[in-house]
């Protein structure tokens, strides 16, 4: 029997979604998510997508990912798709940070697991979780390849004097200070999907992708490489997200320990879970901030435009890199399904040869198309704008797959 099957597993700070892919035809047959992990109401949400079985939900406490991976199993098994299957020809791992030692996926071994975990100062909310997911799903089946596919890897080809800091070399060098970038699989994936959608080889096009989701990045692609992204040495840098502040003046952080007396920690968790939208106006999930502003409440309408502004000005910074712009991609939950941000964030950018088609920005294609990349900006403008829905599950699986099939049956271990 050929193993033709990927597993992939995004295990983020309190959550792991997964999907089981088959790669011969590029179907899903089962996805999910465990929420809410090492909280006392914490659940599972399964879908038997081929067979077209009923979503199974339960709340069950899951103290750690462990926990969280072996119920992903038992479902998994359940529906006939045990982790021993022989036809699972992988497990892929999105990995959040890789540093500058990993550029492409990786087969895991004890070094690699070893590289991840130093990275953890890095990534303290998520290489932990990512490290747990890799770790149980070796024990849960200690013969199928592991891969890991960093969110990094995509930003390794920015140039050197995009990925420096002006800091004093030495001390930069020494502590790995430097941008590193994340959410790379989902910027390689729509790049490479807005290309396809103005009928170009991805080596022809430059591009601008806007990952718009809890954590949110901009990148600027030129041919296919990345060449800028707006996260830097850990994910809290460029954009307003959903919790975490973006770009600050550094010094925010100085004035924050000597004046306000707030401990180093106290900072850290102050910038990246109580700020961005949360921390501006209350709430971070956009679709509570546009019901708000609808209804004229001041805070909301502010951390809109706070947002919206940040957004404009990586606009503008990367139009400005790349020189000459094919396509403006929006993705991931607050891209993909936010008319009013994309309005916003394109407003008066004529003169840099963005516009939109409202009628297409507002549309909301439903059943099979609602999953297509489309174009929002007129017909014949200078730059296309489109909405491309990412696919990092995908992206993973198919680099996943490609690895083990390259690598053939040694790749096991
Ligand atoms: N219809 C919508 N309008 C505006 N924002 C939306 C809509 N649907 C989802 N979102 C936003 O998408 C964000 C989550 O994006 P997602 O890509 O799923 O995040 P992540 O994968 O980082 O957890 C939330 O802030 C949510 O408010
Ligand atoms: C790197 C990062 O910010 O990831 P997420 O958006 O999943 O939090
Ligand atoms: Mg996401």
């Amino acid at each position: 029997m050929t193993a033709t099957r990927v597993l992939v597993l995004n295990s983020g700070s309190s959550s792991v979604k997964y999907q089981l892919l088959e790669m011969a035809d590029g179907s899903r047959l089962a996805a999910g998510i465990v929420e809410r992990i090492g909280e006392k109401q914490s659940r599972i949400s399964h879908s038997p997508l081929a067979s077209g079985g009923e979503r199974r939900e339960r709340a069950e406490e899951f103290a750690n990912h462990e926990a969280a991976l072996r119920a992903v199993s038992r479902e998994l098994e359940t529906d006939g798709y045990g982790l021993e299957d022989p036809r699972l020809a992988a497990i892929g791992h999105r990995v959040v940070h890789g540093g500058q030692a990993f550029t492409r996926p990786t087969l895991v071994d004890d070094a690699v697991l070893a590289e991840i975990e130093r990275l953890i100062p890095l990534a303290p909310l998520h290489n932990p979780a990512n490290l747990e997911g890799i770790t149980t799903a070796r024990t849960l089946n200690p013969r199928v390849p592991q891969v890991a596919v960093f969110d990094t890897a995509f930003h390794t080809t920015m140039p050197e004097h995009a990925a420096r800091y002006a800091l004093d070399a030495a001390t930069a060098d020494e502590h790995r200070v430097r941008r590193y970038g994340f959410h790379g699989t989902s910027h390689a994936y729509v790049s490479r999907k807005a290309a396809e959608l103005l009928g170009k080889d991805p080596s022809e096009a430059n591009v601008i992708v806007l990952h718009l989701g809890n954590g949110a990045s901009a990148s600027a692609v030129r041919a296919g490489r990345c060449v800028d992204t707006s996260m830097g040495l850990t994910p809290l840098e460029g954009l307003v997200m959903g919790t975490r502040s973006g770009d600050v003046d550094p010094a925010v952080v100085f004035h924050l320990v000597r004046v306000a007396g707030m401990s180093v920690d106290g900072v850290d968790e102050l910038l990246n879970k109580r700020s961005g939208l949360m921390g501006l106006c209350g709430d971070n999930d956009m679709r509570e901030i546009h019901r708000r502003v609808e209804e004229g409440d001041e805070a909301a309408k502010l951390a809109f435009d706070v947002y919206v502004h940040r957004l404009k000005k990586y606009i503008g910074a990367y139009c400005a890199v790349l020189g000459r712009v094919d396509a403006v991609a929006f993705t991931a939950g607050v891209g993909e399904n936010s008319a009013p941000v994309r309005r916003a964030a394109l407003e008066g950018m004529e003169g840099l040869g963005l516009r939109l088609d409202d009628a297409r920005n507002e549309a909301r294609p439903q059943g099979p198309d609602s999953g297509k990349p489309r174009l929002i900006s007129p017909e014949g403008a200078r730059v296309a704008v489109a909405v491309v829905p990412t696919d990092e599950e995908l992206e993973i699986a198919q680099q996943t797959y490609a690895l083990v099939s390259e690598e053939g049956p040694g790749a096991r271990r």
